[in-house]
């Protein structure tokens, strides 16, 4: 597609579809209209721009473009079908980015999306595969359910020559609103966190009996913290299936979001937990869950009021599948069985 010629002045001269991109040698270049940025990398040091797009090169400038390696720089004649690099990069951010993110200038032919929040990126795989066989342009993105601060990247678009077919782009917009219109949400966002009032049972006789001192509570209380909401209320109760219905019985009176279960979650005669809580009468989405730590979880639903049992690792591990689901819960998602069963690909993490 892109056959170098030789243009009249002997220099070469790429076409691009209707686009012409003509090389010029950089002695010969004064006064030359950059088309696009120019990078300069010193590992360890440095990697950005050292020259923007739109830079009238001067004679001073010479010698630096030398040290980057540049011995010809191009003079580009953009047709109407088609679109600069940084131009299709915004517009395919624009195209794709919603809720609670912000959008950086382009840059070197990417736009980068951002959190302007703590939340619950939420991507659609399924457009960003789409967009990514398009060819010519792409689409990185982090995956989603992922918990992302204020600040982080979410995801970027970038176009891959430096000209791309305008048409690419509005294929990228088509795909973008065909989903919102599908779906009622844009492909790439994120999910605000609710505040939410939890409460803990902490089951377990050597706990209960004061034989050991418990650390559940202030691992649960550190991990909703982070993610901004609290513990309102931590209870004990010893390996007694009754007991532990009751409890979890008075937290649902006390009209907690959520309800925790620590503890007992595991396959000796004392592990009472997860009978309990089915019991109490849950609904039980999962018991059991395939990931690693965090595979004896239990997660379902008491009338409406999301409900966990967590096992031991959850108090000594810092990612489980707990810190996979909470989000996610506190996001408003309603967790399936499917949801659950897919965490297993990608779920091994230590044990
Ligand atoms: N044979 C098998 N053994 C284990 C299995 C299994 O499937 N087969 N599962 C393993 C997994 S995975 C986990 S996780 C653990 C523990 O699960 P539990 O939730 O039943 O934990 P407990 O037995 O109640 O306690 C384990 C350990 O942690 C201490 N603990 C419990 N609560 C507190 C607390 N609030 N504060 C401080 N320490 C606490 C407890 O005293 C025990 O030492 O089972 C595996 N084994
Ligand atoms: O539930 Mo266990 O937590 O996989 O360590």
């Amino acid at each position: 597609m892109t056959k170098p010629n030789p243009s009249a002045s002997g220099a070469e001269e790429k076409r691009i579809g209707d686009s012409v991109l003509r090389e010029v040698k950089v002695e010969d270049a004064v006064g030359l209209i950059l088309a696009h940025d120019l990078t300069q990398i010193l590992p360890g040091t440095f990697k950005g721009r050292l020259f923007r797009k739109g830079h009238k090169v001067t004679e001073e400038d010479i010698p630096k473009l030398k040290d980057i390696g540049k011995e010809h720089l191009y003079a580009m004649e953009l047709a109407p079908t088609d679109l600069h690099e940084d131009d299709a990069a915004l517009r395919m951010a624009l195209a794709l980015g919603g809720q609670n993110l912000s959008r950086g200038e382009p840059h070197e032919g990417k736009v980068t999306l951002k959190s302007t929040i703590t939340g619950l990126a939420s991507i659609s795989k399924e457009v960003v595969d789409r967009i990514n066989s398009l060819g010519e342009i792409a689409l990185a993105t982090v995956t989603s359910g992922r918990v992302v601060r204020e600040g982080d990247h979410v995801a970027a678009t970038r176009a891959i020559p430096l000209i791309v077919p305008e048409a690419k782009v509005a294929e990228v917009e088509r795909i973008a609103s065909e989903y919102r219109s599908r779906e009622g949400s844009d492909p790439i966002a994120v999910k605000p966190l609710r505040k939410m009032r939890a409460a803990l049972l902490s089951t377990g006789t050597e706990v209960f009996s004061g034989r050991i001192q418990d650390k559940f509570g202030p691992a649960v209380s550190r991990k909703l913290e982070e993610l901004g909401s609290e513990l309102a209320e931590q209870r004990f109760a010893p390996d007694d299936r009754q007991i532990i219905v009751n409890e979890i019985i008075y937290f649902l009176n006390q009209g907690y979001d959520m309800i925790l279960v620590s503890g007992g979650m595991s396959v000796d005669p004392d592990d009472r937990t997860p009978g309990a809580i089915a019991a109490a009468g849950a609904d039980i989405v999962s018991y059991g869950t395939p990931m690693l730590p965090g595979s004896m979880l239990l997660f379902g639903y008491l009338r409406g009021v999301p409900i966990f049992g967590l096992p031991g690792c959850v108090m000594h591990d810092p990612y489980t599948s707990f810190d996979v689901l909470l989000p996610r819960v506190l996001a408003g998602e309603k967790i399936e069985r499917e949801e659950i069963a897919r965490m297993g690909y990608g779920g091994l993490h230590r044990c």
